[in-house]
């Protein structure tokens, strides 16, 4: 099951590139960038990546961002992100960012976007990875501030297809960002959020009814309400599931206890993702693997994931033809 998992063409929609910065990279931006960290080696730094719930992990994730000051920087971290696409045969993937965690240190907008962008284009080109981007909210900041980057993104809508919300969910519901989304909808843009990680399945409902998201991010609480379970699947709203994520955070104690192979056997449509893997212990291989490895499945059950993915993207239909066609080829020799 290892090779073919490892074969399987894979397409990733929930990736924070901030959450790619693997601490051997954070040392030489640092180093690079004259910045200060509180480490004294990238040993240390993965020693301190132990986390007891999400905002324990977000103290640390924003000050490793810290690192990150000109567009070569983003060039280069998305560049890793997508050589390790490459590795895990992930042939599609689309990206969130913070802009907000960077503007708020003086860092232009413009920077941020056209280093993800250029890595972007040049993985299509040189790697042949598709890719979209999406803008995140940092949902502990007001809905002033997220207004304000939805205003700088609005030059840059050619290269982000969508916005979406993070950071920590508990205590900041998705009615507090009804606004900013309705004008992102109105300026053209798709929009996902997350919800139903750490808060409760009340805000997978907000989200859906106030954001008008068409996706949604992480969702795995959504198993507190029946009923909306029933709709997601009747809807094939797609969830977008972190599993070592969840595992890190203490969403779940153990992966044999993650709900994910229940969903999918109940029709959801759900997907694996990484998150954050440079904190969370892998990227999309180690992934379906610590899935796998805790729940036996058969090999057509694991590629529904991929065919879930290529469902839930935002990419045209052509596209997404092509990438069935990679996936049915695939099992056909396998
Ligand atoms: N898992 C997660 N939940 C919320 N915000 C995040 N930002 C980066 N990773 C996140
Ligand atoms: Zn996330």
């Amino acid at each position: 099951m290892k090779d073919f998992i490892n074969g399987l063409p894979k397409v990733e929609l929930h990736l924070h590139i901030e959450g790619s910065l693997e601490p051997e990279l954070m040392f030489e931006l640092a180093k690079r960038n004259q910045v200060q960290i509180p480490f004294q080696s990238p040993q240390e730094v993965h020693d301190a990546y132990q986390f007891h719930n999400l905002q324990s992990f977000l103290d640390i994730y924003y000050q490793g961002a810290n690192v990150l000051i000109h567009e070569q920087d983003f060039f280069d971290l998305t560049w890793a992100y997508l050589l390790r696409c490459k590795e895990d045969n992930v042939v599609h993937t689309e990206i969130f960012f913070d802009p907000q965690t960077h503007t708020d240190r003086g860092i232009a907008f413009d920077t941020v976007v056209s280093g993800i962008h250029r890595a972007l284009e040049e993985a299509n080109k040189v790697l042949g990875i598709s890719s979209q981007l999406i803008m995140c909210f940092l949902r502990h900041l007001d809905e002033t501030a997220a207004l304000a980057t939805l205003e700088q993104a609005i030059p840059h809508k050619d290269k982000i297809i969508g916005v979406g919300l993070d950071s920590s969910e508990q205590g900041h519901p998705p009615e507090k960002f009804a606004k900013v989304f309705q004008k992102a909808l109105n300026e053209g843009f798709l929009t996902v959020a997350h919800a139903g990680e750490e808060g409760p399945a009340q805000n997978i409902h907000d989200a859906l009814s106030m954001l008008g998201i068409t996706r949604i991010d992480h969702g795995v609480r959504c198993v507190e309400d029946h009923a909306l379970v029933a709709k997601l699947i009747e809807d094939r709203t797609p969830l977008t599931v972190c599993p070592l994520s969840n595992i890190k955070l203490k969403v779940f104690d153990k992966m044999e206890q993650h709900n994910i192979v229940d969903l999918l056997r109940k029709g959801m449509c759900v997907t694996i993702n990484s998150d954050d893997p440079a904190y969370f212990g892998g990227y999309m291989n180690a992934n379906f693997h610590a899935v796998a490895d805790a729940h036996s499945m058969t090999k057509n059950e694991i590629a529904q994931f991929t065919r879930n993915g290529i469902e839930a993207s935002f990419i045209s239909d052509d596209e997404k033809a092509r990438l069935v066609v990679l996936v049915d080829t695939y099992m056909m020799k396998g």
